[in-house]
């Protein structure tokens, strides 16, 4: 049976095991390398990046991390999860931190600016929209959020979002504030998809929209039917049932 992971070293992992059982599917704790072996696909949630590569640093866990991204198992990484994934981050702490790599882009690691600069968007979501039904749009929860400043030729977007003229805009050295009005209204890349990976600058695991999971728990069964003829882990959970389905942990929105 296919088993879906979650690193659980630090961040949001609680969030994303409670989206998944929302979905009546068991995430799998991940904090050794030798659990890599027991799962199909993995979630890297958001948190602090520095924090999480040391730590992931400490369990010894990237060049297990590198070899599950190499096999083509998929791999979402969300906030901090997206650093992770890129091949090149701009925007660290000094000395840089540690990436698993296998995403195609280059990722600023604070795009947006500051912890207080945190906001929520309404994103246009066509190629999600158009797997998983629903409405164009998704609620984009952006904390302390990267952005991806540079995408590759096998890179799919997902998602942009359009910056307005006097938001903070990235430039090669530093963060800038802009003149209000300025310049014209450009869109930043906060979804991707390459292959068996995929990158959110946003937390669906704090929404009650639990699309993106189910997108991926698609891409995690697409794999496991090319690879053999396993199928994602489901729990026991009725979800046609009209039973009240019972959350873990509050929803953020
Ligand atoms: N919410 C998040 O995961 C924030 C990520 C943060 N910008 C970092 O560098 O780790």
């Amino acid at each position: 049976m296919a088993v879906v992971g979650v690193l659980a070293l630090q961040g949001s992992f609680n969030e994303h095991i409670a989206a998944l059982k929302r979905l009546g599917v068991k995430g799998v704790e991940v904090r050794k390398p030798e659990q890599l072996q027991n799962i199909s696909s993995l979630i890297i949630p958001g948190g602090e990046s520095t924090t999480m590569a040391k730590l992931a640093e400490f369990h010894n866990l990237f060049p297990a991390l590198r070899e599950f991204v190499r096999m083509g198992k998929p791999v979402w990484g969300t906030c901090a999860g997206l650093i992770f994934l890129a091949n090149k981050a701009v925007g660290q702490k000094e000395g840089g931190q540690e990436l698993v790599g296998g995403l195609d882009c280059t990722v600023h690691r604070n795009y947006f600016g500051s912890q207080i600069q945190s906001f929520e968007a309404e994103l246009l979501v066509p190629e999600l929209a158009s797997r998983e039904g629903g409405p164009e749009t998704f609620p984009g929860v952006f904390i302390r959020a990267p952005a991806v400043v540079e995408v590759g030729p096998d890179v799919e977007v997902l998602a942009d979002y359009p910056i307005p003229s006097n938001k903070v805009l990235y430039s090669s050295s530093a963060v800038e504030f802009q003149e209000e009005n300025a310049v014209p209204e450009k869109k930043v890349i906060v979804a991707i998809k390459q292959g068996n990976l995929l990158g959110t600058a946003f937390h669906p695991e704090l929404t009650a929209d639990t699309r993106w999971h189910s997108y991926f728990l698609k891409m995690a069964r697409e794999y496991g039917e090319g690879t053999s003829n396993t199928s994602v882990a489901v729990s026991g959970a009725d979800l046609s049932s009209d039973k009240q389905t019972r959350y873990d942990l509050p929803i953020f929105r």
